[in-house]
């Protein structure tokens, strides 16, 4: 039994032992419905604590337990139990109590707490409902609103706040068992009916349909194309419209609905690999395990533009204080005006109070003097992409600062030995890719040269962490993992424009499929001269010519589009022109029809046939192209699992998280037709050196193994040709 059973003082104190979150598995269920059943027919016992052990109450389910079929008696079964019993059973929480963790919680007739617990239902995160009542309790512990806000968002919510909620009756210090203990000694005589959810009613001010009206379209805008909150919102009305029991068995259909979607499996799987991805190792051996971080109890940043500004916003809201260095007042000034103005906005967010925003202001030391960092444990420098300058800044730390700074770099294509050897530490050089807007973007892909240092890396990773990042070690090429991948991305979005699409066509197609933004959209954003620059910088780099009317470039296939549109003044949304118009900085993309007479011109121009191009051939040759690409990264060895490359898109490029990431997206298509897809476009478009397939794709094409191992065929650690 995965449920400790003891007595204390006539009380049943029923333990759940599941490591390493006492995850609610099948044995863990008949662990705490076993130990109600003995402790209501023991007339020595009084009343019954349920808790965790190790420090946490319970996470939820066993996500694993959803893809087979394990059996146990189903959660209900223990609050349909607990509902009848007269002696009070008290859930004493700390740690965490979510998703089934809670449902437990709210079946017992009491919740005390300590005041570090948070509690939630985070099951629409993995694409479910709570399935053990929650849909149909919660509203009753807390009313209407609160609860359709904690389940459809999966939200934490800390002790003080739940319990002004409703949903804890107590705060409590010191030993939770005791607490327990003594908490429900206090309630023997009272009638446990008059304290049990299921017979309270469900409170709401208003009219249910406009409650659930409102509630259905904030869901649909705010997760568009996840089925999960849409089945949240339905369920939890059900229970201020359904009796108790009916709302309990629909609750019960909607969960088995979504536990066999597609949608869900893929959120499950993006769970696990988002763990996976923390267990990371250097060719050289160093590992997670191994490698002990150093402490960053200081921090640098140079460059104050909108990506340093939005990384030392980063430091400083974590708690690690911060000198912004600029190379001279007047940009320090601008920095530091876009730092207070994006602190505004966290207030107004309500995500950080006033008070907390001003002390996070007072860990920022801007200065013009690179010499103030001397002392710091940590730089990051954020200056624009010039490899001569970024190596002298590295020199220069590399002189100024005290022998254990580590010095990571922001760069978003060019090779970290590059950089590192302008310094005599190259074991203390890392990149640090961050994405743009700094301060929201989630990913932090973390790049290690030929001579980082386990210690340094795991210092980076552990940074990542500590401010909120989802960081993701991958080896040094052009672009890294994410902008190497997206590079034949966005080339197939151009050549479909030449060949007949627009780029509205082009960005409705993946905003179908579930991207939240289309690829021109995030073009204009980001702005049409940066595209420009890196062309003709690859152009200098090679010493030839940036032609916008040749079709090939570098022996490739070439769209001189972008250039086009430069040179007609179109920089994107930062002045209203870019792929599309827009009527102000705020505005919504509007089809220009200059900007198609400018694609039909050039394509006159340059003799190419435009025809219509199906929405299906544009997704498959964008995506393919760029999957074609990550099993390249893997090949490369750049990654050690696929599941890398999956979380650096659902974080970095925002793919919907209900389709896994791309590489899972190839596993559910079958990589025998995305391989067979890569050659057919190959043979059509020659001249493109992203469908030249990839080796480990047509190994992996030949035989059937789960996503999870492809890591180990590229790296030799799975021999194929013995399977
Ligand atoms: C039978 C009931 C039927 C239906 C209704 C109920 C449905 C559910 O409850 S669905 C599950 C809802 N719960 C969650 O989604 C919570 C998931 N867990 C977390 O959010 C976090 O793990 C945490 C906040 C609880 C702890 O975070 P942290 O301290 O950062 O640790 P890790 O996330 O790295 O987790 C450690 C370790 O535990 C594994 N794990 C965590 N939760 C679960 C779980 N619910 N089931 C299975 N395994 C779980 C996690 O994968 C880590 O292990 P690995 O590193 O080996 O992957």
């Amino acid at each position: 039994m995965m449920a400790d059973y003891t007595v204390r003082d006539q009380v049943a104190v029923i333990e759940l032992d599941n490591p390493p979150v006492n995850a609610l598995g099948s044995a863990v269920r008949a662990g705490i419905y076993d130990g109600i059943r003995k402790a209501d027919r023991d007339p020595n016992i009084k009343a019954v604590v349920i808790c965790g052990k190790r420090g946490t109450f319970c996470a939820g389910a066993d996500i694993r337990e959803f893809d087979g079929g394990k059996n146990g008696p189903w959660i209900t079964d223990i609050g349909d139990f607990i509902d009848n019993m007269k002696k009070p059973v008290v859930a004493a929480i700390e740690g965490f109590a979510l998703g089934g963790g809670l449902e437990v919680a709210l079946f017992c007739h009491y919740r005390i707490a300590l005041k570090t617990v948070r509690v939630g239902q985070p099951e629409v995160q993995i694409g479910l409902l709570p399935g053990g009542g929650g849909t149909i309790r919660l509203p009753r512990a807390t009313g209407l609103k609160n609860a359709l806000d904690i389940i459809t968002t999966g939200n934490h919510v800390p002790a003080e706040k739940a319990a002004k909620m409703g949903i804890i009756d107590q705060i409590v210090t010191g030993d939770i068992i005791e607490e327990g203990i003594k908490f429900v000694k206090s309630k023997c005589n009272i009638d446990t009916s008059l304290v049990c959810l299921r017979m309270k009613t469900v409170k709401y001010s208003g009219d249910l349909d406009d409650i659930s009206e409102a509630a259905m379209t904030k869901v649909k805008s705010k997760f568009k194309g996840a089925i999960a909150p849409i089945v949240c919102v339905k369920s939890v009305i059900n229970s201020a419209k359904m009796p108790y029991e009916k709302g309990i068995d629909t609750e019960k259909e909607h969960f088995q609905d979504l536990r066999h979607s597609s949608q869900s499996k893929a959120m499950r799987y993006a769970f696990f690999a988002e763990r996976a991805i923390t267990r990371w190792q250097l060719p050289s051996g160093g590992n997670y395990k191994t490698a002990k971080p150093l402490p960053v109890k200081t921090s640098g940043v140079i460059g104050a533009g909108t990506m340093g500004g939005g990384i030392a916003l980063c430091l400083i809201t974590s708690g690690i204080p911060c000198i912004l260095v600029e190379q001279n007042q007047q940009f320090l000034d601008k920095g530091l005006e876009i730092v207070k103005a994006q602190l505004m906005r966290t207030v107004q967010l309500g995500k950080l109070s006033t008070e907390q925003a001003k002390k996070c202001f007072t860990m920022l030391k801007p200065t013009t003097n690179i010499e103030d960092l001397k002392n710091v444990d940590l730089v990051i420098e954020a200056v624009y992409e010039d490899l001569k300058l970024k190596r002298e800044i590295f020199e220069k730390l590399d002189r100024i600062c005290k022998s254990e700074t580590i010095l990571c770099t922001n760069t978003s294509s060019l090779h970290i030995d590059s950089i590192a050897t302008a310094t005599k530490r190259q074991s203390k050089v890392v990149g640090t890719h961050f994405f743009a807007p700094s301060y929201i973007m989630k990913l932090l892909e973390n790049i290690y040269g030929t001579k980082t240092s386990a210690e340094t890396v795991a210092t980076v990773m552990k940074l990542g962490k500590t401010i909120k990042k989802v960081p993701v070690l991958v080896g040094s090429c052009t672009g890294f993992v994410a902008n190497r991948m997206l590079k034949p991305y966005s080339e197939e979005a151009q050549y479909c424009l030449e060949e007949g699409s627009t780029p509205s066509i082009v960005d409705t197609v993946l905003m179908d499929f579930g991207m939240p933004i289309g690829n021109f959209q995030v073009s204009d954003l980001s702005g049409l001269d940066i595209g420009f620059r890196i062309k003709r910088e690859a152009a200098r780099k090679a010493g030839v010519e940036l032609s916008k009317n040749s079709r090939f470039f570098l022996g490739q296939r070439n769209c001189g589009l972008i250039e086009k549109l430069y040179e007609a003044g179109r920089m994107g949304k930062k002045n209203g022109k870019g792929w599309y118009k827009y009527e102000s900085l705020n505005g919504k993309p509007i089809v220009d029809p200059e900007v198609t007479m400018l694609i039909e011109e050039h394509c006159r121009s340059l003799g190419i046939e435009r025809r219509n191009i199906g929405s299906q051939e544009i997704l498959e040759r964008m995506q393919y192209a760029m999957i074609n690409e990550g099993f390249k990264i893997l090949e490369e060895g750049l990654c050690t699992m696929a599941e890398e490359i999956d979380v650096i898109w659902i974080y970095g490029f925002s793919w919907p998280k209900y389709m896994g990431g791309p590489m899972y997206y190839a596993s559910q298509i079958g990589l025998k037709k995305i391989y067979e897809k890569v050659c057919y476009y190959h043979k059509t478009f020659p001249y493109s050196m992203h469908w030249v397939p990839s080796s480990l794709l047509a190994k992996l094409s030949q035989i059937d193994l789960p996503l999870s191992e492809w890591g180990d065929v590229a790296q030799g650690r799975k021999l194929v040709n013995k399977l």
